[in-house]
């Protein structure tokens, strides 16, 4: 294997095979537990009908039900909120739902949509797989149009699609730290080996975020943890898009990053790739090295 290859693989902590069973156990009792030693209110994740936050999502509401458990809280007691889910009752309304809590931790799934997403009837699969204990929907359309505008006065020229696409992904985590922030529920990211590898995600945006679940996995292996799930299979297969472009809606990852997640991923599990292959995965794992630290400062010299 690689030098550089070796040193990788142990940054991104991942593993040439997997027991999906014991990687779903594994997260989530981390997730429980980090809740549980921070007194935190639950978490909220934005859904968008992709693989990563499937599984993220799936993740995040057992960890709220097996903390609850661990409480003593009953779902009587957390009240209406899981135990009325498709029974006869009426389902409760925003103000008899009782709020999340340290003593009642809640997942709240929301969908981010800039305006009409494309691939919205797989949102909606993804939300009814996850089976959240709330439901939101908050269109990014507004914020992100608001900026874009802005940009446009402040400089005299239109922001790239490519640079607006960035600002979607920063409106998303603007309204994710709003809806936790209302009720003290954490946020949570979907970044994992295969993305963070490449530096595949926008630097506090989808970047910005309190756990990661899914941190340690290749992307394989989050679709193999995905359907250990039992997420419907057009979820787990489903083709990655960062989907950010107005002008190319749900362009695949593959065709923006000219690599193969087939290559990351065997790459990830110390298997031999070509080798332009490898040097390119190397020269992007150098290239967004700022993305995967905190902000640098004069006492730091990793960047040298
Ligand atoms: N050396 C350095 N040291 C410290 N900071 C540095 C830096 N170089 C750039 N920067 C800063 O970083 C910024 C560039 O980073 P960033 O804003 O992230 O922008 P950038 O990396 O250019 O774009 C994000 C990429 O991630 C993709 N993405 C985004 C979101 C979701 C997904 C997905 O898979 O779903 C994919 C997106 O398609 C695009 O290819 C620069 O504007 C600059 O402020
Ligand atoms: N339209 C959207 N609605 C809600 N959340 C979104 C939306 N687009 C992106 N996100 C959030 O940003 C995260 C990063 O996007 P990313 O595309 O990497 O993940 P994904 O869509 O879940 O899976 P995949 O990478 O396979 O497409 C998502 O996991 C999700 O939390
Ligand atoms: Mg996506």
């Amino acid at each position: 294997m690689r030098e550089l290859q070796q040193k990788i693989i142990e940054e991104m902590g991942v593993k040439p095979e997997i027991d999906p069973t014991e990687e779903v156990h594994r997260r989530v009792r981390f997730l429980a537990d980090y809740l549980q030693s921070t007194g935190a209110a639950g978490f909220v994740l934005g859904i968008s009908g992709g693989v990563d936050s499937t599984a993220a999502g799936r993740l995040a509401q057992l960890a709220v039900e097996k903390a609850r458990a661990e409480l003593g809280v009953t779902d009587a007691v957390a009240m209406g909120g899981p135990v009325l889910r498709g029974g006869e009752a009426p389902r409760p309304t925003a103000e008899t739902l009782p709020k999340p809590s340290h003593r009642n931790p809640q997942f709240t799934a929301v969908r981010l949509p800039y305006n009409v997403q494309a691939d919205e009837a797989e949102a909606q699969q993804a939300m009814d797989f996850i089976d959240a204990d709330i439901d939101r929907t908050l269109d990014i359309a507004d914020g992100v149009d608001g900026v874009t505008e802005a940009f446009a006065a402040a400089t005299g020229e239109p922001i790239s699609d490519y640079n607006k696409g960035n600002v979607k992904a920063r409106v998303r985590m603007v309204a994710q730290y709003a809806l936790a922030g209302q009720h003290g529920q954490l946020v949570v990211g979907t970044d994992h080996g295969a993305e963070s590898v490449t530096g595949f995600f926008t630097k506090f945006g989808d970047g910005g975020a309190d756990v990661l679940p899914l941190f340690g996995l290749n992307k394989r292996q989050v679709r193999a943890v995905a359907k250990e799930l039992g997420a419907p299979e057009v979820l787990w297969a489903k083709v990655p898009t960062a989907d950010l472009l107005d002008g190319s809606p749900g362009r695949a990852d593959e065709d923006e990053l000219g690599l193969t997640y087939e290559h990351i991923d065997d790459y990830l599990e110390g298997r031999q790739v070509p080798e332009d292959v490898a040097d390119k995965i190397e020269a992007v794992w150098l290239r967004s090295r700022h993305k995967r630290t905190t902000p640098v400062t004069i006492l730091e010299d990793w960047w040298r």
